[in-house]
């Protein structure tokens, strides 16, 4: 397995005259092509730790943060770094910078010099990646939020990054929108073995990952696969998130002596089935 991120015992806090740490004696690896979720609540520290695998803070201390390789102490390696990490936020409308598909997808393109005949290549086949092929032409602002993010997905598959990252960003798309963005990122995933990084503060979007990283007032509270991490109801209480709806019906029937067709699956088990289905799309 290669390792694309790891981090070990990174403590931080914005202001040195603050009293609590923003992120306390973290430690993860991501290795390639695994999808990784970040989950917890509004401030546990989500944000602030995707900025130290994209380069946009980085520690003061050597053999702390490490991606694609590079040891980003003192912004080390930072561009290429900043290369290997692309990222989408949350807000689809602040994430358009031109007046038509093509053009936004050649913005970073641009940015970095990509001669014109490898532009137009790269356009192409990022659009056709996000299912968004047949808006070259389109304005950005009379897209829907989801084809917007998927645009904006687009964008950045087109600098060939190692890791791409969801920062929150489905949450202010439809049920729709958020569907088609993930659609988009599975097969990313799956078929161009694009490392995803998902943070989000919905254990819903949870369920497909091969680890869940819970984040709970700065700390790691638990990591672990999917069904592992299930299991600890406590520490997801703690986290004040909630069990996924399907899991959550799954156990009351359980618990009841309940089945669903003939078979009555663990939490554990449903996790395998949709990792199964997950495997067939
Ligand atoms: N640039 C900054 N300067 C100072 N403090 C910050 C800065 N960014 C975030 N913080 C603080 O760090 C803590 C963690 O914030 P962060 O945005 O990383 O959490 P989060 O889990 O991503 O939250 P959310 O889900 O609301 O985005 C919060 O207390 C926040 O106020």
């Amino acid at each position: 397995m290669t390792e694309l991120i790891s981090i070990k015992n990174l403590t931080f806090k914005y202001d040195e005259e603050e009293s609590n740490n923003v992120l306390n004696d973290i430690s993860l690896t991501v290795n390639k092509g695994e999808w990784i979720s970040i989950v917890g609540h509004n401030g546990s520290g989500k944000s602030t730790l995707a900025k130290f695998f994209n380069g946009l803070l980085t520690p003061s201390e050597p053999n702390v943060v490490k991606v694609c390789g590079f040891d980003t102490v003192f912004e080390d390696h930072i561009w290429e770094v900043r290369k290997q990490i692309g990222m989408v936020f949350q807000n689809p409308d602040n994430q358009m910078v031109a007046t038509t598909v093509r053009d936004d997808v050649a913005f970073g393109l641009e940015n970095i010099g990509i001669d014109r005949e490898e532009m137009l290549t790269r356009i192409n086949w990022a659009l056709q990646k996000v299912k968004m092929e047949n808006y070259l032409n389109h304005e950005p602002h009379r897209l829907s939020g989801g084809q917007k993010q998927r645009v904006a997905i687009a964008g950045i598959i087109a600098m060939r990054p190692s890791v791409l990252i969801l920062d929150e960003s489905t949450s202010m798309l439809d049920p729709m929108g958020r569907k088609e963005v993930f659609e988009t990122v599975m097969q990313l995933n799956k078929d161009d073995g694009i490392t995803v990084i998902n943070i989000t503060h919905d254990l819903e979007e949870t369920i497909l990952s091969d680890k869940i990283i819970v984040m709970n007032k700065g700390r790691i509270s638990i990591q672990g696969k999917p069904g592992e991490v299930y299991k600890v109801n406590d520490k997801l209480t703690e986290a004040g998130l909630e069990l996924p709806f399907s899991l959550q019906i799954q156990t009351n029937l359980a618990n009841q002596g309940l089945e669903i067709g003939s078979v009555c699956l663990t939490k554990e088990g449903l996790v395998n089935e949709l990792w199964k289905l997950k495997s067939q799309t």
